[in-house]
């Protein structure tokens, strides 16, 4: 397909919702160049009759027999006649160019809500398989560029239909010379579309990719700021942004100089056109023009607005061309025909959620990569309602993926979860998720207050607040920070530290009050006697909670109802911490190793 076609099908599935302002806009803008085509005809009888020349075109005069009183002076009528139709073209042309902006601005409104939903609606795979700098170049410069089309197509539409118009003129003034203009015309456009089209869309596309790759590295440089200092790799981070810059340098040069040529060709054709159709009047009339200089002048006229509108048009073609690879990519997500992954993630989504009995892992298999090694190879245990339990293992023996199928990030590849023996693919996510409160290792704060950091959206009282701050330990530092609750925390949390960040998370979900509390190595960052503090609250909490722990330090979870134990993607034992040690497999290796690198509170191996 071509670039044309391409973008006519793009903005027509953009467009297509708001059929009737883009009709009452079409009107408006016909309106508007019917009479800017009709007052540019009035200057032939001007001139004529300025003249004294008896040679009007037929249309007007039987509009003038019409419309004006016969002793009325036909030269001064039409002055007049030349003034009321300024008047209403200044009028209208308001009414045009309003119209333009409420319609670009509406459409453009429109997408950026599409996109947004549409990138909020993926499943979580869809994240974790994309970069982060890909995705805001999506959310943010592909939408931009996107808006930047609309508006391009919205004027195409305007100068399009001067064009139309001022052509309609020119054939009524003379058929043969406008034949000859078209002829000229056509020839050019072609070339234009031949060599510039392409080139612009070759280059608009090395662009956008170039902004791409220059947005992941400063987006990558940014989040990991802390590294490159300590690592000392600034430079080699100055390297990859110079080069990314750089590929930007020439392909925005490129795009830009591209773009500068139809308005050249433009002027220079226009001009060329006048002068040698000054000379052709002069030698076909034998140096008799006068009685032609009427009809010569619209002509001239006509055609000196009829190329900047072309050009405009031309100059809009243009601009869609080169930003429809953003297009493309923002129109790619709006397709994206997801519908079945999507159901395939989120199940059927039917049922209410409800939970009075068990949470059972029914020989559950999970794999990230199709064709790699099971993270979970066929684990089935049960979780009793208001149960706390903990899940160990070493490094990588899939704990946390487990917590992500709880979680709903992913959906197991066979095998099923299921709540009171209801499948989670039945019931309704976020009818689940609200009675869910996952605690991962990531812990997200933005730029606002405390207070809003905890809240998070949700309807509460003070207390409330403060009573979540206090079981996450976190109420004490908040009281010493300068304005308590209210204090500002800065973008990303930036000034609090790790354990403070973690508490502050512990405390958004306490405040909702799950049944579930999921906790995926929530207390790391944080010292021990922190920790203790809110393990305390939670064995407070548990007694109208499921706990789910999953912890490195042992020492954590030792007073859980059960313990499974994973390996390598499998449950290989379970049990109470007394019951395991007992076992002298996996979790005492674990335990022991742990006690050796005094992991394991001494308190703790005292109990045992
Ligand atoms: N998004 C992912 N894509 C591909 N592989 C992944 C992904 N996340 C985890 N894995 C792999 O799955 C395996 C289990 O990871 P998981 O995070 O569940 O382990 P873990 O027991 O929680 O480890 P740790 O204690 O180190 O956090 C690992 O081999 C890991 O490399």
């Amino acid at each position: 397909m071509s670039v044309i076609s391409d973008s006519v099908n793009i903005m027509r599935f953009l467009f297509s919702p708001f059929k009737k302002l883009i009709a009452l806009y079409l009107i408006s803008v016909i309106a508007l160049s019917f009479l800017e085509v009709f007052r540019i005809s009035l200057v032939y009888p001007i001139i004529n009759y300025g003249l004294g020349v008896e040679n009007q075109p037929k249309l007007l005069d039987a509009f003038y027999d019409f419309l004006l009183p016969s002793s009325m002076n036909p030269f001064v009528a039409s002055a007049l006649l030349l003034l009321v139709i300024t008047v209403m073209i200044a009028g209208i042309y308001g009414t045009v160019a309003y119209g333009g902006s409420y319609v670009f601005s509406t459409v453009r409104d429109s997408l950026d809500r599409k996109v947004f939903e549409r990138i909020k609606s993926r499943p979580y795979r869809y994240f974790a398989g994309k970069k982060q700098g890909d995705l805001l170049y999506i959310g943010q410069g592909a939408v931009l560029e996107s808006s930047n089309a609309i508006n391009q197509f919205v004027e195409l539409l305007r100068n399009g239909f001067m064009s139309l118009f001022y052509l309609l003129l020119l054939f009524y003034l003379s058929f043969w010379l406008t034949i000859c203009v078209m002829i000229l015309g056509i020839f050019y456009a072609f070339i234009v579309k031949k060599s510039l089209f392409s080139r612009v869309y070759r280059n608009s596309s090395v662009l956008n990719i170039s902004l791409m790759e220059k947005s992941v590295v400063y987006q990558e440089f940014i989040s990991g700021i802390k590294t490159i200092f300590i690592t000392g790799s600034l430079d080699y981070w100055s390297e990859k942004y110079d080069s990314a810059v750089k590929k930007l340098k020439k392909a925005y040069t490129n795009v830009y100089a591209l773009g500068k040529i139809p308005i050249i060709a433009n002027d220079f054709i226009m001009f060329s056109i006048i002068a040698l159709g000054g000379i052709l009047l002069y030698v076909f009339t034998g140096g008799d023009f006068i009685p032609y200089i009427g009809i010569f002048g619209t002509f001239m006229l006509a055609l000196y607005r009829l190329v900047p509108s072309l050009s405009a048009a031309q100059s809009n073609l243009s601009l869609l061309v080169q930003y429809l690879p953003s297009l493309e990519l923002v129109y790619g997500i709006l397709i994206e025909d997801s519908d079945e992954e999507e159901s395939s993630e989120n199940g059927s989504d039917s049922k209410e959620f409800s939970f009075r009995e068990k949470i059972e892992f029914d020989n559950v298999s999970f794999f990230y990569e199709e064709g790699k090694r099971k993270t979970l190879d066929n684990i089935t245990f049960e979780i009793s309602k208001n149960s706390r339990i903990a899940i160990v293992g070493s490094s990588g023996a899939g704990k946390t993926t487990v917590a992500n199928l709880l979680a709903l990030l992913y959906r197991p590849v066979s095998g099923s979860i299921l709540i009171d023996g209801v499948s989670l693919s039945e019931i309704c996510s976020s009818d689940y998720l609200s009675h869910l409160g996952y605690i991962g290792q990531e812990t997200f704060v933005y730029h606002n207050t405390i207070r809003e950091n905890i809240r998070f959206g949700q309807d509460c009282s003070e207390d409330d607040i403060m009573e979540a701050a206090k079981l996450a330990d976190a109420h004490e530092f908040i009281m010493a920070t300068n304005d308590g609750y209210d204090t500002v925390i800065g973008d990303q949390g930036l000034k609090l530290s790790g354990g403070q960040r973690q508490r502050i998370a512990i405390a958004r979900i306490i405040l909702r009050k799950p049944e579930i509390l999921l906790l995926d190595e929530a207390t790391s960052s944080l010292d021990n006697i922190s920790e203790q503090k809110i393990m305390e609250s939670v064995e407070k909490l548990s007694k109208n909670m499921t706990v789910i722990i999953i912890a490195h330090r042992l020492s954590t979870v030792q007073n859980a109802d059960q313990i499974f134990v994973l390996k390598g993607g499998k449950l290989v034992e379970r049990g109470s911490h007394n019951e395991l040690m007992e076992l002298r497999g996996e979790y005492q290796r674990l335990y022991l190793g742990q006690k050796k690198d005094g992991f394991v509170e001494t308190s703790s191996l005292e109990k045992e």
